[in-house]
């Protein structure tokens, strides 16, 4: 369980000696319950992505709490809150952001490489969400050599890949056509129900925040909860 208690945050910008301070987040409250889908939608520029790096504990907020399952991250050092989303968070990105150079296999291995995961423990781990995610076919191709929905399944099989609770997914259909975004939010759905995973999408489309259990409308640094489900 996610809960976020009066979360503010400002940026200052402007020349040296110049700075004014733009508020961007002005005291959200927000929860996300285990299992769920949650959306937050906004304007681009409404502070979403700000809202998702403090979530995940990549930024530090100015004021307020960020508790997932009773542990206070915002109470956290840099080092513990990397290990902590190592552990706890999975992320899915417009843009896929997979490595280049690296094959679908080797890009899904790759967070339990990092986790010091047993070669022999990676292969046999990606070779069974490979099979489940339809991608075994394309294991050995490079991102390059992938369409763009076939690499977001790649992106959401490596997301899936340590297991984690949550997933934050950012704008994760953005790039795709219409047709594809389908695809992508009934596997997003079928995940849900089938492993329990809570999702966090951030997206500017009412059509993708509409998978959500729950929804929360960014506004001028407000978050406001309120939406219908509708499932596809
Ligand atoms: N590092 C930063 N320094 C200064 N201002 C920032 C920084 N990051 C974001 N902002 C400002 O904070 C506001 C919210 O940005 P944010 O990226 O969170 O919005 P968003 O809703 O995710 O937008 P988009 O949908 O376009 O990605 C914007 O006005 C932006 O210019």
């Amino acid at each position: 369980m996610i809960e976020v208690k009066g979360l503010a945050h400002s940026f200052r910008v402007g020349k040296k000696g110049k700075e004014t301070e733009v508020p961007v987040l002005k005291g959200l409250t927000l929860q996300a319950a285990d299992g769920e889908i949650v959306s937050i939608v906004g304007r681009s520029g409404s502070g979403k992505s700000t809202l998702l790096h403090i979530l995940a504990g990549f930024l530090q907020p100015d004021s307020g709490r960020v508790l997932v399952d009773g542990t206070d991250l915002t109470a956290m050092n840099e080092a513990q809150r990397a290990a902590y989303r190592l552990d706890h968070f999975g992320f899915v990105f417009q843009n896929f952001q997979l490595m280049p150079g690296l094959t679908a296999f080797e890009n899904v291995e790759l967070p339990l490489t990092l986790k010091g995961v047993p070669a022999a423990e990676r292969r046999r781990k990606v070779e069974e969400l490979l099979e489940s995610t339809g991608l075994s076919d394309i294991r050995s191709h490079y991102p390059n050599e992938l369409s763009g929905g076939q690499q977001q399944r790649v992106g959401i099989a490596r997301a899936l890949i340590t297991e984690p609770p949550i997933i934050f997914a950012d704008e994760p259909t953005g790039s795709l056509d219409s047709e594809t975004e389908q695809d992508i939010l009934l596997l997003i759905q079928s995940l849900n129900r089938t492993y329990g995973i809570t999702f966090v999408i951030i997206t500017h489309d009412d059509e993708v925040a509409a998978i959500a259990d729950r929804t929360y409308r960014m506004h001028d640094g407000e978050l406001a909860e309120g939406g219908l489900r509708h499932v596809i």
